[in-house]
């Protein structure tokens, strides 16, 4: 008998309920993810993979609260989501997410104030310590401007871990770094889960990030998004890219993406999706 990774019996932090969700342009209703049902459970990494336009930030946005269902529900422990909140924080892709008037340090106050989360000392004490989990701590009075692509995603991900949300959304957060940093990223953000041990929402199109960052893959198909699949990426991490298992699983993924056998793909370095 094979053993599980998650009970069936948990009741999971996240349920997402045959959701579709859907844009009203001016002239047609566009339809980007059709019936997708998910459960998270808590401390999981969990990744949304599939090919662009299929609904992956749609539904990750759905979950922020950003956009409501045409059909179905989100459910985050145990209450429905009807809006944005402080118990999910969202780090995106873009380095423009911090204030550039704000410092490092104050950008992660300010979130904690706005949020009416903490105040005073106890949040100072907050944000200093999850700037130093990010290595930031030298950088705590720096502006914006004078930091790398790397160093501002560090100070949005320590920002949404000092919210300590039931949910951490991450939106490609890697996506606009050289390879160099985006496999350091990708390295801390794991070494940071296995301290903290959030639970983690993170869309990619990326068939080896998925592998490395999740610890469960959904696979959604083209446009528009169906849950076509879920794999167990547990035994995968940056160490394991490129061993024969991480490669097979890469190409048996690409296979389910595109419908096509698993042996007639041959793995690639990197397997974008776009
Ligand atoms: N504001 C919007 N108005 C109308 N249609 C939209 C809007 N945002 C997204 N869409 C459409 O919804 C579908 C899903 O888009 P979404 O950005 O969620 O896909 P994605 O899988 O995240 O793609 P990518 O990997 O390219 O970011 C696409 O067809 C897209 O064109």
């Amino acid at each position: 008998m094979s053993v599980q990774l998650v009970s069936d019996t948990a009741q999971a932090l996240l349920q997402i309920q045959n959701v579709s969700l859907e844009y009203q342009t001016r002239d047609r209703i566009v339809r980007a993810t059709q019936g997708v049902s998910i459960d998270v459970y808590e401390a999981e990494r969990y990744v949304l993979l599939g090919p662009s336009g299929c609904g992956k930030s749609t539904l990750l946005k759905a979950v922020a609260g950003f956009v409501a269902p045409a059909q179905g529900r989100i459910v985050l422990q145990g209450q429905s989501v009807s809006g944005p909140g402080p118990d999910r924080v969202v780090v995106f892709q873009e380095f423009d997410q911090l204030a550039p008037w704000k410092t490092v340090l104050d950008n992660v106050l300010f979130a904690l104030h706005a949020s009416g989360t903490l105040r005073g000392a106890a949040a100072r004490e907050r944000a200093l310590y999850y700037l130093d989990k990010v290595g930031l701590s030298a950088f705590t009075a720096a502006y914006p401007n004078t930091l790398s692509g790397g160093m501002k995603q560090r100070v949005a991900i320590a920002r949404a871990l000092a919210m300590q949300p039931r949910i951490l959304l991450m939106d490609e957060p890697f996506a606009s770094l050289d390879a160099l940093t985006r496999r350091k990223m990708q390295e801390e953000l794991l070494r940071l889960w296995e301290e903290v041990r959030f639970t983690l929402l993170f869309v990619t199109h990326s068939i080896e990030e998925a592998l490395v960052v999740g610890s469960r893959i959904a696979l959604l198909s083209p446009h528009p998004g169906r849950l076509r699949a879920e794999i167990n990426a547990d035994a995968f991490n940056l160490q394991s890219q490129g061993s024969p298992a991480f490669q097979q699983a890469a190409q048996r993924i690409h296979g389910l993406l595109f419908e096509q056998p698993a042996h007639s793909t041959p793995p690639q370095a990197e397997q974008a999706l776009a």
